[in-house]
């Protein structure tokens, strides 16, 4: 388990509930985040994990409950003034634009950041340049940091499956989040590529102090990677807490047992 020193409350989710038509897919959630954390959601398929993702992000507005972030309380964001607030995401299924370059995809994790208005981004003349220049070598250390330098030019869809997600992290790390949401990094993955990602992402969360959400259905790298541990179960919390705590919780233990996993 981290010995990794975590902070003060970054995100407070209170008594969350969102339903789609008749079916409950969330029942009063409440966990908080804690800055420079690693805290994963875990639960059987169809828990509400990507739903709770979704409320976070802004996607989806929850019937009920409220998310605090750095002591600002919302009852619904957008999904850009989440981003702008500085929380990133990665999909569980990639929406990386696959025909483009590995640079200009996470270039596209840049647009929020760029200032300079579209004519003169086009017509590449005075601050827009230097701007352009400042932003391009931002994504060239981000290349570097990912070990992707190799296929820079390389079109996304060309690459396998893998790398594809390291790009998809790396377009979420352009926008120099404080809190990284991630949806299922490793899911398709083989082992090696598993240790990668995982590698990766506790070097993000210790090089740039980002705080990171994660849902992830492989126990192993779960208990492994995270500070804390929330366990949803048919969209209610059954659990919370360290991961030795979580592992030994009888009634996520039932829930697993009962899903077949
Ligand atoms: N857009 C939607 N419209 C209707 N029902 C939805 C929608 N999204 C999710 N649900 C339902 O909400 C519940 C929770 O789904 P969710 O995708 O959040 O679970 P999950 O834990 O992320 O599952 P998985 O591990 O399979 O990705 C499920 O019953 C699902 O069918």
């Amino acid at each position: 388990m981290s010995t990794r020193k975590t902070g003060e409350v970054i995100l407070d989710i209170q008594n969350i509930s969102l339903r789609f038509g008749g079916v409950k897919a969330l029942t009063d959630i409440s966990f908080n985040v804690k800055e420079h954390e690693i805290r994963s959601i875990i639960g059987p398929n169809g828990a509400g994990k990507s739903s709770m993702l979704n409320c976070i992000n802004g996607v989806y507005t929850p019937s009920e409950g409220s998310i605090t972030f750095r002591g600002k309380t919302f009852s619904h964001m957008n999904s850009r003034q989440v981003a702008e607030m500085g929380v990133a995401r990665t999909f569980q299924n990639l929406a990386l634009f696959k025909g483009m370059s590995v640079i200009d995809n996470i270039m596209s994790g840049r647009n929020l950041k760029i200032k300079s208005n579209i004519l003169l981004q086009a017509l590449r003349i005075g601050p827009a340049e230097r701007e352009e220049t400042r932003h391009r070598e931002f994504v060239e250390k981000i290349i570097d940091f990912l070990e992707i330098q190799a296929f820079r030019k390389t079109p996304v869809g060309q690459l396998p499956y893998g790398l594809q997600k390291r790009v998809d992290l790396g377009r979420a790390l352009a926008m120099e989040p404080q809190v990284l949401l991630l949806d299922e990094p490793m899911a398709g993955m083989n082992l090696e590529e598993k240790q990668d990602m995982s590698r990766f992402i506790i070097d993000v969360n210790e090089e740039f102090g980002t705080t990171i959400v994660l849902i992830e259905h492989d126990m192993g790298v779960v208990m492994d990677i995270s500070d804390r541990v929330v366990v949803l179960d048919y969209g209610k919390k059954i659990g919370d807490g360290p991961p030795h705590e979580v592992r030994d919780n009888e009634e996520v233990i039932r829930a697993y047992l009962g899903a077949g996993h």
